[in-house]
């Protein structure tokens, strides 16, 4: 058995056009670069490649407003068309004849403009960071490369934070509307001071980082909750990194930053509007979706919540009878963070650079879907790529709030040379598994070491060569996370890091150990983890638990050290158990800790 190991990720960047243009790369190199076996070398075509015929110009479809220089780019490559307001119909009609598409949030681009384009649209370019108004999948199926700019309009949105932040405060649109409606209402809009008063910065990613540092200049107090941001990167700024339960509760101000995930989706309820101080004030520039809306609603009848200030809503626009929109206590702007000219020039040239890149045939490193690895080597790898991935979910939910994730190593037990394993997609997928469930962020094989390296998580991996002939490609995977702390605490190994290891078996993915602890679970739906005394009736007491809830268990498994001591067991669910359910298991005297992971 050998032993190589590699280090591929740098210190945090600072990122400039430079460095993007260095990540790119041709996409008729891959497939010979990739994990390709010998025996398959230069036979199999990409399976996802961006082909125009160079004989005639390239269409590029501009269905929203972007900036002049980024305009003059496409220009010098392509021809322009450039109609705004397009009904779903009309850019049905349009695509067929467009090798390119640029949009921003405005324009939904469904399966069915997929489907219209006949096969001819090959890249959209979304001129901002949110793809939700894209259907990822259906571009994928259609072999249709999707860019985002996910840089430029950061500072604009931080801005616009700042601007809500200070108008609610002095009433600012109230008393404009007011005086424009002929009354002079000095004692009405009487404000609040912001010096002094708690701010909570609610996800400390790209925009959270500014707003803290321009809220700071203010004379506020921030804190910021962010379970996945390094604390050393927020105390480098005055910030501390608190819980959720005190940065709700101690702050004058919440802003929130965090992308929309199935763990932000109305994280602000009506639990936690009640965990709030009388009078606090929200303003919202990251996604409508993470506010329950109808609860803010009541909040702000019931005076928990004083004023709200958003930019975002669930449904755009929101209904004009929307109760929140009308509520007097309430400031909107449609959408507008990354409205300023500067951010539109600066997210126009990114994403022209990439489109146009992409229709040369060139890789962007802000491609957010790209599956551009040959279909043997996919299908040989297919269940190892699942596995990557799963492992790094795993591994990052383990984590305990507020350790930020910095680094990770990948081992890959394996009889195969390492000529003919190219590991970069499984180590994409460890990294899709790691940031995927903490942000907004697509992750690729494309983007992968780039989101990693813009995160600061430096990733290191390791082969270990094993003797005999290579039947399948890889033994095992194990994913390490180090310097952190585990809401797990049996998850660390006797090294103290973070340890999740798994294997592919009979074509299955598995979790084979846990920490130091041997188990054997098929790694789909949901697991619980939980360590107990190792002793008889433990699986029926947590079984009988799940069945009163209807929680179907779809496999357990018990695995331990010594016999009668402690053992680990794993229990598929496929739904996620009740708080009182998965509390009722803790509750059992043998059971010393339990964590439920999503998968
Ligand atoms: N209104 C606008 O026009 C506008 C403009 C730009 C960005 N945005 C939105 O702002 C948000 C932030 O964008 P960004 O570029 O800073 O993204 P980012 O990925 O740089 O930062 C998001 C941060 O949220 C953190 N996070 C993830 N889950 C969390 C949770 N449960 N609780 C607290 N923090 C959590 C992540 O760790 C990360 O640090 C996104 O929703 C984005 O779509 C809106
Ligand atoms: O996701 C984004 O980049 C922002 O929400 C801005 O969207 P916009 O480009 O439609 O203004």
């Amino acid at each position: 058995m050998a032993v190589s190991s590699s280090s591929l990720i740098l210190s945090p960047p600072s990122l400039t056009k430079s460095h993007l243009t260095s990540l790119s790369l041709s996409w008729k190199q891959l497939p010979r670069n990739l994990s390709l076996p010998r025996h398959h070398r230069r036979r199999a075509p990409p399976i996802f490649a961006v082909v125009v015929s160079m004989n005639s110009k390239p269409t590029i479809l501009v269905a929203e407003k972007l900036g002049d220089a980024g305009l003059d780019l496409l220009k010098s490559f392509a021809n322009v068309d450039c109609s705004y307001n397009l009904s779903p119909e009309e850019l049905c009609t349009k695509i067929s004849l467009c090798d390119a598409l640029i949009v921003r949030s405005g324009t939904k681009v469904s399966r069915e403009v997929f489907e219209s384009s006949g096969g001819r649209l090959k890249v959209v370019g979304r001129a901002g960071v949110g793809i939700d108004n894209v259907d990822l999948a259906a571009a994928t199926e259609h072999g249709c490369l999707v860019v985002n700019a996910p840089t430029a309009n950061t500072v604009a949105a931080a801005e616009h934070g700042i601007a809500l932040l200070t108008a609610m405060a002095r009433n600012v649109a109230q008393a404009d509307a007011s005086i424009k409606a002929g009354k002079w209402q000095r004692n009405k809009y009487v404000g609040v001071s912001l010096v002094g008063k708690t701010l909570a910065v609610m996800g400390f990613g790209k925009v959270g980082t500014e707003v803290a540092r321009r809220a700071k200049g203010l004379g506020m107090n921030i804190i910021a909750h962010d379970p996945y941001a390094p604390a050393d990167r927020a105390h480098a700024i005055g910030v501390d990194l608190v819980s959720f339960d005190e940065a709700i509760a101690t702050a004058d101000f919440i802003t929130l930053h965090m992308p929309l995930t199935p763990a932000t989706s109305k994280i602000l309820n009506d639990e936690n509007f009640a965990k709030m101080k009388k009078g606090v004030r929200i303003v919202n520039v990251a996604r409508g979706g993470v506010i329950d809306e109808d609860a803010l609603v009541r909040a702000l009848d019931a005076g928990i919540v004083a004023q709200a200030a958003l930019d975002v809503f669930t449904v755009e626009p929101p209904p004009k009878d929307s109760k929140l929109v009308n509520h007097e206590n309430v400031t909107v702007t449609p959408h507008l963070g990354a409205s300023t000219t500067e951010a539109q020039e600066g997210v126009a040239i990114e994403i022209a650079e990439a489109v146009v890149g992409a229709l040369r045939g060139e890789l962007a490193a802000t491609a957010v879907n790209a599956p551009m690895v040959p279909s043997e080597v996919l299908i040989e790898l297919k269940p190892y790529v699942t596995l990557a991935e799963k492992l790094g979910r795993l591994a990052v939910q383990l984590v305990a709030g507020g350790s930020g994730v910095k680094t990770v190593k990948v081992t890959y037990t394996s009889a195969r040379a390492p000529d003919d394993l190219d590991t970069r997609l499984l180590r994409a997928m460890v990294t899709k598994g790691l940031i995927e469930p903490i942000s907004s962020v697509f992750v690729n094989l494309v983007n992968a070491d780039f989101t990693a390296k813009q995160r600061g998580i430096r990733i290191s991996e390791e082969r270990v060569i094993l003797d005999g002939s290579p039947q399948k490609p890889l033994e095992a995977i194990r994913v390490q996370i180090a310097n952190v702390e585990s809401r797990f605490a049996s998850a660390i190994s006797e090294l103290g890091e973070i340890k999740v290891e798994g294997q592919v078996k009979d074509g299955i993915p598995r979790l084979t150990k846990v920490g130091d602890f041997g188990v054997d679970v098929s790694l789909e739906g949901n697991i619980i983890l939980c360590r107990q005394v190792d002793q008889p009736g433990m699986i029926g007491l947590v079984g009988s638990i799940l069945g009163e809830e209807n929680v179907n268990v779809s496999f357990m498994s018990v695995g331990r050290t010594v016999p009668r001591k402690q053992a680990i067991m794993t229990i598929g669910v496929d739904e996620k158990p009740s708080k009182e359910a998965l509390k009722k298991i803790g509750d059992i005297p043998a059971v010393e800790e339990f964590v439920f992971l999503a998968l």
